[in-house]
């Protein structure tokens, strides 16, 4: 009897022990779900006229200072705000010097750029990453010891060193200097033929994915985009792609002959759910995608959120990036 008693409390014992240690696992298995993984530090978020606020996104794994700054049309601007917002807690230099350890130009547009070259001067050795023809086009005709001193280490005139040019490879992935991050560049249609390009970035086994400027396939008459959301199905799939950074720069109202080679909330949703076709119905639900490239007047880029917000059938968590504040992915 005294023995059958015992049994029986060290069964409970042993239940409790059990359970508690399923859900101590299971709080631990959510709670790596949810954690972050990146951080995104905007510095400029617009697309078109306004300079002290254009394309540029850095992008450092979460609690590290080792950022990549993704396109570069405003980069002190940027800097300021951020440092006005407490995001940093050094000076202007320091954040350009040290915590900027590269940059991904996506192409070379002005809008995209001007910020790197504006800075250069002021800037430490590092290395830019681009395709083949953004960076031809990069050397040519900013770097190019006549409209700019060549900072670069190829290239027209008296090349300086000061910047490494990296020309990526589409489709092959490779190491970000001086980051944990490593980078695989696919080609987009932004008038076609002139192409821009998007960014996988992985660290670890997670990823962010961003894209620069791009027209719709089906304006562009192009499949580079379905490509793109072939190759990266599986990572929504498997919920290792943290966001997407993708443009819509007009309300629905603008015309296809005026869009040059950009995005309206029909076209991005149009797109979107060919994604969510290749990576599973309910896939997109809740994911985050960051809206980039507005382009001004006001007026617009009101039309635009509301637009999103009711055409939102996919559940996606719309997030429009502000210029120096923090947000984790
Ligand atoms: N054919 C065109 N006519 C008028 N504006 C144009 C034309 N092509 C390009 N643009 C503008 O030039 C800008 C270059 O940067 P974006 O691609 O952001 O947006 C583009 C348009 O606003």
């Amino acid at each position: 009897m005294k023995f059958a008693f015992l049994k029986i409390d060290i069964m409970s014992h042993f239940g409790r022990f059990l359970l508690c240690f399923i859900l101590i696992s299971l709080n631990a298995f959510s709670q790596k779900e949810q954690k972050s993984s990146f951080q995104v530090v905007p510095l400029g978020i617009k697309g078109g006229i306004d300079e002290k606020n254009l394309s540029a996104y850095l992008l450092a794994p979460t609690d590290t200072k080792d950022f990549i700054c993704l396109d570069a049309g405003t980069v002190n601007a940027g800097i300021e705000k951020a440092i006005q917002n407490k995001v940093f807690k050094v000076s202007t230099s320091e954040v350009l010097r040290k915590y900027i350890k590269g940059y991904l130009i996506s192409h070379a547009h002005l809008d995209h750029v001007s910020g790197l070259i504006i800075n250069s001067p002021a800037d430490s050795s590092k290395t830019v990453y681009a395709t083949q023809k953004c960076m031809e086009m990069m050397e040519n005709h900013y770097f190019n010891d006549q409209t700019w001193a060549n900072f670069g280490d190829k290239g027209p005139g008296f090349p300086l060193k000061k910047y490494h040019f990296q020309t990526l490879n589409l489709g092959e992935e490779i190491p970000l200097s001086h980051t944990s991050m490593t980078v695989k560049a696919f080609p987009l249609s932004h008038v076609n033929p002139f192409e821009s390009t998007a960014f996988l970035v992985k660290n670890g086994d997670t990823y962010a994915l961003y894209l620069g400027d791009t027209g719709p396939d089906a304006v562009e008459k192009s499949d580079k985009l379905n490509a793109l959301w072939t190759a990266v199905a599986p990572l929504v799939k498997n919920k290792q792609l943290k966001g997407i950074f993708i443009e819509v720069s007009f309300p629905n109202e603008q015309p296809d002959q005026f869009l040059f080679g950009h995005l309206t909330p029909n076209y991005l949703m149009k797109e979107l759910h060919v994604l969510e076709d290749l990576a599973g119905k309910g896939t997109l639900n809740n994911f985050k995608v960051i809206i980039t490239h507005l382009k001004p007047p006001a007026k617009n880029i009101i039309k635009i959120k509301e637009q999103l917000k009711t055409q939102n059938d996919l559940g996606l968590n719309i997030i429009y990036p502000e210029q120096g504040k923090k947000f984790e992915l």
